[in-house]
């Protein structure tokens, strides 16, 4: 754990809906233009088994501060969060036709589901009339109901409920264990085309897709073995308004239907794949989850580290995972989010908890543009826009990686002709040389009004009823262009598949590379070990061996070989020192190609030199010219084995210096 003692969250430095510390002007839906997403921190009560983080008493407490637009303390009660998050607010611009999100976030048993869903299964009980442990999504449900009917207003309910469980996408109003795809629409952006969606022209049929999206949840993670909480829950409610009190629309200045949506996210924990009890069934899964919730932390870093918004240049990973593109617009995009970020007050979570204010902080930075959603041509056009600012992101990713990729490959992509048809030249000729999709896409003519950034995109939409003719002009213009990077970006999708699968084949003949360097510096350190205890230890090392009569020698537990002379002249050499030795050029070099040996102030090479080959004075079988790193190795194991044998006696009886280590020890201390 790390040494943290207190995580201190400030409390309300800017109440959500009022006037941002963006500075932007609030509309009358308590909307800022260009609205940062808001974060709120929820603490959770401790339970009976859990400890709080120390406090004050003894050395004083680390502290590390946050600041955020609003904190629940553990006493905060459910029928408070609606308020305190600024969450009707939000409910309220849907109503006028804004795309809102409201996301928990945080580990595991934080108290995520607690917050957005309460205890959903009493819904199912027949004299259901509210309850206390209400979560977000019902009371915001009883919200919206409620305000039409003080406001006289009418507004068509609509709503569907998914959940994303290891990348999978399963439909939770019409359950089976079919997966769904997530299309892009230039119109609807990232969506579920085949996902279930249900009127709801009361609220009790509401409420009944919300139990029975739940029942599903439950369902499903009995058939497919999995926990609900290692799932995303994504319900979403989409409101539209057709017409209504001249007051309501005055904002939005159009007499045509507002169509809004509230998609409430229940993510799945947020710990680490390190704190889950992973079976090798559950590792795919953990890492799935991780793998949306990284992707999720990329987008956030990313739109971060960019002033919040898609722009810079920078390419924002959305389409990496199912979460990431269904959230798409929630982040960076023209949609209003709330994050609420659940932490446990235990010591034990101290931790994630601090790791979970981190990741809200980033999140606070991102800047979102809201737009009405009220046209469908201009909506359109809106979201085409966005989607051409994207791809072009996306476009010059992937020629950076292109282009890495072709400097790494070298010789080898330059070495590819014009004629060689391979598909790797093919896909690399589309993007260094310019194919006719590259060219049109590059040379065409510049798309200033039609791809502009988030930031030059229109604060509020205007009517859409003039300029006909013009919006279908510039639908077809940007349609064109989308087609161009899509075909093109596809295309170096692919090539980038293809370069990062290489990459990876080289990375994995590099880790096994030093897996082999690892495990040879291993048996080295076992053969020292050995070579000490038989040489009698450290106290008998210390004791200069004694003089050889001719020769330096290393031994070896060959039986039938026992000793290697080297070339040199000298004094003996210690086994450890040119094992020390033979360690540091492995470390050094990472290649086994020598072993420098160190002796009396001289040195040679004990590899790649050629020993001349001798007989031993027993007249036994050669010595061989050269020794490697293996033949080191390969002693050691065999001195292993023999030593395992019960063969030390005729170790003993082979008259070496460093064999018998009972019988050197007494010899030494003798000497
Ligand atoms: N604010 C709260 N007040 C009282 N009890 C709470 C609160 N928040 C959470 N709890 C309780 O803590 C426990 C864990 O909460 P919850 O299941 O919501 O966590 P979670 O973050 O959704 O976990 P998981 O990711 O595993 O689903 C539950 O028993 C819940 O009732």
């Amino acid at each position: 754990m790390l040494g943290i003692r207190r995580v201190t969250v400030k409390k309300n430095f800017c109440r959500p809906g009022s006037r941002g510390s963006t500075g932007a002007t609030t509309t009358a839906q308590g909307v800022d233009e260009n609205d940062n997403i808001k974060v709120v921190v929820r603490i959770r009560p401790l339970n009976g088994r859990e400890v709080r983080l120390p406090g004050a008493k003894g050395a004083p407490p680390l502290t590390r501060t946050f600041a955020f637009h609003s904190c629940l303390g553990p006493g905060t009660k459910q029928a408070d969060v609606l308020r305190a998050c600024g969450i009707t607010q939000l409910l309220d611009a849907a109503l006028a036709g804004f795309n809102v999100t409201i996301m928990t976030y945080g580990q595991t048993g934080s108290g995520k589901t607690f917050t957005m869903s309460g205890r959903e299964d009493i819904l199912e009980m027949d004299d259901y009339n509210g309850d206390t442990d209400d979560g977000v999504v019902t009371r915001s449900v009883a919200y919206l109901y409620e305000t039409l009917q003080k406001r006289g207003s009418s507004c068509k309910f609509r709503a569907s409920y998914c959940e994303i469980y290891n990348e999978a996408l399963y439909d939770l109003l019409r359950w089976t264990k079919q997966q769904l795809p997530v299309r892009w629409e230039p119109a609807k952006g990232f969506h579920v085309p085949d996902l279930m969606v249900r009127e709801c022209p009361v609220m009790a049929t509401m409420l009944n897709v919300i139990s029975r999206g739940m029942q599903h949840r439950r369902m499903g993670s009995h058939e497919l073995n999995m926990e609900s909480s290692r799932s995303h829950s994504i319900m979403t409610v989409y409101c539209d308004t057709a017409a209504g009190p001249a007051s309501d629309r005055s904002s939005i200045g159009s007499s045509l239907s507002a169509m809004g949506k509230i998609s409430f996210v229940d993510l799945a924990g947020s710990e680490r794949v390190k704190d889950t009890k992973t079976s090798n069934g559950m590792l795919k899964e953990a890492g799935s989850i991780n793998k949306s919730l990284f992707t999720l932390g990329k987008v956030i870093s990313t739109l971060a580290d960019n002033g919040g918004a898609p722009g810079g240049g920078a390419h924002v990973p959305y389409r990496d995972s199912k979460l990431t593109r269904l959230l798409m617009d929630s982040l960076g995009g023209s949609a209003l989010a709330l994050m609420i970020a659940c932490c446990s007050p235990a010591a034990s979570a101290a931790e994630e908890t601090l790791s979970t204010l981190s990741y809200a902080t980033r999140a606070k930075n991102i800047r979102n543009w809201p737009v009405v959603q009220v046209d469908p041509h201009e909506a359109l056009v809106a979201a085409l826009k966005r989607e051409v600012h994207l791809l072009r992101a996306e476009n010059a990713y992937f020629r950076s990686q292109m282009a890495l990729s072709t400097k790494w490959s070298g010789a080898a992509t330059e070495a590819s002709t014009p004629s060689s048809g391979s598909p790797q030249h093919s896909r690399h000729s589309s993007f260094a040389e310019g194919g006719p999709a590259t060219a049109a896409v590059t040379e065409g003519p510049p798309p200033s009004a039609d791809a502009a950034s988030p930031s030059s995109a229109p604060k509020h939409v205007p009517r859409a009823a003039e300029g006909t003719v013009e919006t279908e002009r510039r639908l077809a213009q940007a349609q064109a262009m989308i087609s161009q990077y899509s075909s093109e970006n596809a295309r170096m999708a692919a090539a980038s598949e293809a370069a990062a699968s290489r990459r990876a084949l080289v990375d994995s003949d590099y880790k096994s590379a030093l897996d082999e360097v690892d495990w040879l510096k291993t048996r080295l350190e076992d053969l020292e070990t050995t070579i000490l205890a038989h040489s009698g230890g450290d106290s008998e090392r210390a004791v200069p061996p004694p003089a050889a009569a001719s020769s330096p020698t290393l031994l070896l537990d060959n039986p039938a070989q026992k000793e290697l002379t080297l070339p040199s002249e000298g004094a003996p050499i210690e086994p450890a020192d040119v094992l020390v030795e033979a360690v540091s050029v492995l470390g050094d070099s990472k290649a086994i190609d020598a072993v420098v040996i160190e002796a009396a102030g001289e040195s040679c090479d004990s590899v790649g030199e050629a020993a001349p080959a001798e007989e031993d004075s027993g007249g036994q079988e050669a010595v061989p010219k050269e020794m490697t790193i293996e033949d080191v190795v390969f002693s050691s194991e065999a001195e292993e084995a023999a030593a395992e044998h019960g063969d030390r006696e005729s170790e003993a009886d082979s008259g070496s210096i460093y064999s018998g280590s009972d019988a050197d020890s007494e010899e030494d201390s003798d000497g």
